[in-house]
């Protein structure tokens, strides 16, 4: 069974590379893996990860959220092949032609191809977020949909909220990963997320791996904070109480 630090990647969101690699370091050992996203990679592209990941460096979640047509979006993964992400990140909502191509360029890595995981309705989005570009579907009710298009289209998993998790563990099986951000614990702030869940909650409901940022890398000792956060989801597996 996967460790309780395992399920968390944390999120390196700056601009910053020796920033980057400082928290990298901080963290290591204390959780599953890094993200390095968007804010991250424009700023210090491809030779940026490799200096934060290393060699023999923790697993990669490379979150660029891909969003283009299928034949971009191919090229895309394809590019980012030779970073040897653990997991990439796509839209769900570009549809299955465009899923289909990214899963298929991501499998010219044979065995050691990346999980690709499709965003289904971000966490920072609620109902009236949702209704004011068209969707006018309860927000439960689209992420269902999308979610059961990207397990269709050939993803290995979906990023959702925590609120979506149990619903998307009965409706698309055990083995479909779900990648979980929007994780706060009682004793982080919310920020700017709106569908939230402590890492206890979010890990009971059946997530795989929670994203995890500003709750550790705002704190004084990160370390401390993923220790903290991996005892909690300890807890809620053992069926303790978290304190
Ligand atoms: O794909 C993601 O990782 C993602 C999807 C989503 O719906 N919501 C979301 O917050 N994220 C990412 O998860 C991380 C959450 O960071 P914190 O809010 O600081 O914990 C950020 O890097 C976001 O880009």
């Amino acid at each position: 069974m996967i460790s309780p630090a395992s399920r968390i990647f944390c999120a390196v969101d700056t601009t910053d590379l020796d920033a980057a690699r400082i928290l990298a370091g901080q963290v290591a050992g204390a959780v599953g893996g890094i993200k390095l996203g968007l804010e991250f990679f424009v700023a210090q592209g491809p030779a940026g990860v490799r200096a934060v990941i290393g060699e023999d460096g923790p697993p990669l979640f490379l979150d660029l959220k891909l969003h283009d047509i299928p034949n971009t979006v191919a090229g895309g993964v394809r590019a980012a092949l030779p970073l040897r992400p653990a997991f990439m990140t796509i839209h769900s909502s570009g549809g299955s032609a465009m899923m289909r191509a990214a899963a298929e360029a991501a499998s010219v890595a044979g065995p050691d191809r990346p999980k690709m995981l499709a965003v289904t309705v971000l966490t920072s989005l609620d109902a009236a977020d949702l209704s004011a570009v068209g969707q006018d579907a309860a927000v439960a009710d689209q992420v269902k949909r999308l979610a059961l298009l990207a397990k269709e289209s050939g993803m290995d998993g979906v990023i959702c909220s925590p609120a979506e998790v149990a619903m998307l563990r009965a409706a698309c099986g055990p083995d479909f990963i779900l990648m979980v951000p929007g994780i706060r614990p009682v004793w982080a702030a919310a920020n700017d997320q709106k569908r939230l869940m402590t890492p206890a909650q979010a890990v009971a409901a059946g997530a795989d791996h929670l994203v995890i940022g500003r709750p550790i890398t705002g704190q004084p000792d990160p370390a401390e904070a993923a220790r903290r956060i991996a005892a909690e989801i300890e807890a809620a597996e053992t069926g303790e109480a978290a304190r």
